[in-house]
């Protein structure tokens, strides 16, 4: 599953990322060509992140109807009807203050206020057509009251939910934020991402996910992690495990590859292999168009 950058800061963007090799924030109008040749090299899914020009205090810009990622969803599902179109669904890239919920005055997260604005987020990326809504804020609750209003929808026959179980506070977001200009404005998010430490918790997450009916667990990032994807295949049955290899793993691996540590073919192979062995089924990686190219020579 690739993961894609979706600007409004003009239908014709093509924006690099200076963290990110090969990576762009898109404009809409260039979505289509952008796709089209990689969907022909054989891409099935990809997932969609939000760059919005406006932020607030509650991200409003999150659902509106003009926002990037409803105008991309509508827009790739009517170009490519087989391509499975997930979308992230969070605040911090629409938020002022970058956090990935509702603040209170002191900068406290309002739990109860996020879920039910993350809530409708997730709905409005569902009514748009999206194929999965991926919810990467980490509020309690939040997976039962998504799949509650999915069902209330009647949408959660045609959308899954997956839900970013277990993620960790790690130092391996750092382009991500660059790229989404997500960084929080004050803090950190130590008080609703995992402490790396913490296996246990993270066994409580991915179970409780489960039970409030997540139909894929994700375990995020993935390098560094591996035991974590492993606890999560042992404990979700059927529930397919995806991992995502972030922003820093994917930095990681060109850096090691320009300084001729490994060559780059190789060092991606062997981190996505890793965590394929390790027990997930689906791997969210930036990767994605060199891997189309690898597996076809
Ligand atoms: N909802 C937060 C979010 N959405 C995507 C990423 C990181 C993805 C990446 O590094 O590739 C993060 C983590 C964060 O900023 O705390
Ligand atoms: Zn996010
Ligand atoms: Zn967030």
């Amino acid at each position: 599953m690739y993961p894609i950058f979706v600007t409004d800061s003009s239908p014709d963007a093509e924006e690099v990322i200076q963290s990110m090799p090969n990576q762009k924030r898109w404009g809409l109008n260039k979505l289509k060509g952008f796709l089209a040749p990689l969907i022909d090299k054989g891409l099935h899914s990809i997932i969609l992140f939000g760059i919005p020009s406006k932020k607030d205090e509650k991200g409003g810009m999150a659902d509106h109807p003009d926002t990037p990622v409803i105008q991309a969803i509508k827009l790739v599902k009517k170009s490519f009807p087989g391509l499975f179109v997930a979308a992230d669904v969070c605040l911090c890239e629409y938020t002022s203050h970058g956090h990935c919920g509702i603040l209170n005055e002191d900068g406290t997260l309002k739990n109860i206020e996020s879920v039910i604005r993350i809530t409708e987020v997730a709905v409005a990326y569902a009514k748009a057509g999206a194929d999965c809504v991926a919810p990467s804020d980490m509020m309690d609750g939040r997976i039962k009251a998504i799949k509650t209003a999915l069902i209330k929808e009647g949408l959660a026959n045609k959308c899954l939910l997956m839900a970013y179980a277990a993620k960790f506070s790690t130092c391996l977001y750092g382009p991500f934020r660059d790229a989404a200009g997500s960084a929080p404005s004050f803090g950190d998010r130590k008080c609703y991402q995992l402490p790396p430490n913490a296996r246990g918790l993270a066994r409580r997450a991915i179970k409780r996910d489960l039970n409030e009916g997540a139909d894929i667990i994700m375990v995020k990032p993935a390098t560094f992690y591996h035991d974590i994807i492993a606890e999560a295949r042992e404990l979700a049955g059927d529930i397919p495990i995806a991992c995502y290899q972030v922003s820093g793993e994917f930095a990681m691996i060109h850096a090691a590859a320009k300084a001729s540590v490994f060559d780059l073919r190789t060092g991606a192979t062997e981190a996505v292999g890793a965590c394929l062995r390790a027990g997930c089924s689906l791997v969210l990686s930036y990767f994605t168009p060199e891997f189309l190219d690898w597996l076809s020579t």
